[in-house]
């Protein structure tokens, strides 16, 4: 078991924790894994544990990067839990939506260098903590990413489309978001959505190669960079937490957009059937 061996450290208790942090002290990189199974959909628990680990690691000056992966097969995350928007209370909707801006303002605006390991799907929030990284590597195959919020009857808030925007560029951000686009790897490789495509063993090897670049890189001239690059767009939603949220619980509480998620729901459950 990977945590126990010096020199890594473990922020969760293994087996226990939603999102699982092994910090290895001798390379400066942690890997932080959601563990959620079936699925790893980000609810108001496993959101508050993703920000609280991405400050603790913010905080360490030992730690340098950060490989944002899971520890379920098959699945990087299913995005946000749809069970949280439906037929929930506002008061719920608000906390739920103040722990997604928080986990999201730590993860794009951390001074670490942050890769994704996509080793599984990656819709919607799953796509969004993907694009929040600096570098992504895709296992090439069956899996998709993509914000497809439209699908659901929902809409991607300002500053998913900001990040996409930052991502891809506005012509295929407009048609990403528009049509709820779901991409294969090769096709969001052929966007700019993902760095680079590997067959699905590879990717962590991948990432950790990729990682040796970007760490050669003095910290402080980085970090400035980055900060630069993205502060605009961070500051756009820090400015703005509050409505934000609660144009968020207003927007779900609406009936039209409660009977779309109920038919999303069944339709994932009939897909099954
Ligand atoms: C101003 C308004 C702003 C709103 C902004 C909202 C922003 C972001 C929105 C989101 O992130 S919404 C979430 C969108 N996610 C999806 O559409 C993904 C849906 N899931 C799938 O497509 C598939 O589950 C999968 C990820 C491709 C995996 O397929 P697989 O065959 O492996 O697993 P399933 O059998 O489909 O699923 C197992 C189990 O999990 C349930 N489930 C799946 N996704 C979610 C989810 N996002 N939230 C909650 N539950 C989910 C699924 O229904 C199955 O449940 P059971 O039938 O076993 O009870």
């Amino acid at each position: 078991q990977v945590c126990t061996q010096v020199p890594y450290r473990c922020y969760s208790t293994p087996g226990v924790g939603q999102v699982q942090v092994d910090m290895n002290s001798e390379t400066g990189v942690a890997t932080v894994r959601l563990n959620r199974p079936p699925v790893n959909s980000l609810n108001l628990d496993v959101l508050t544990e993703l920000g609280i680990a991405l400050e603790k690691l913010d905080a360490d000056r030992t730690c340098r990067a950060m490989v944002l992966a899971s520890a379920v097969p098959g699945i990087f995350s299913a995005g946000l839990d749809i069970l949280e928007m439906y037929q929930s209370t506002p008061e719920r909707c608000v906390a739920f939506w103040r722990a997604l801006q928080d986990a999201w303002l730590g993860l794009y605006g951390s001074r670490l260098v942050t890769m994704a390991a996509i080793e599984g799907h990656s819709p919607a929030g799953g796509c969004l903590l993907a694009m929040s990284c600096d570098y992504r590597v895709m296992a090439d195959g069956k899996f998709q990413i993509g914000l497809n919020e439209t699908r659901l009857g929902i809409v991607a808030p300002f500053w998913f489309e900001d990040v996409m925007l930052n991502t891809i560029g506005h012509r295929e951000t407009e048609k990403a978001l528009q049509l709820g686009a779901m991409y294969s790897a090769q096709q969001a490789l052929s966007i700019g959505l993902v760095d680079k495509v590997v067959p699905l063993a590879e990717v962590m090897p991948t990432v950790q190669g990729e990682l040796k670049n970007w760490l050669q890189i003095p910290d402080a001239a980085r970090v400035i960079t980055k900060t630069s690059m993205r502060k605009q767009v961070l500051d756009r939603l820090r400015s703005q937490k509050e409505k934000d949220a609660q144009f968020f619980a207003d927007f779900i509480g609406r009936d039209s957009v409660q009977r779309s998620l109920g038919a999303y729901i069944a339709s994932l459950q009939k897909r099954k059937s």
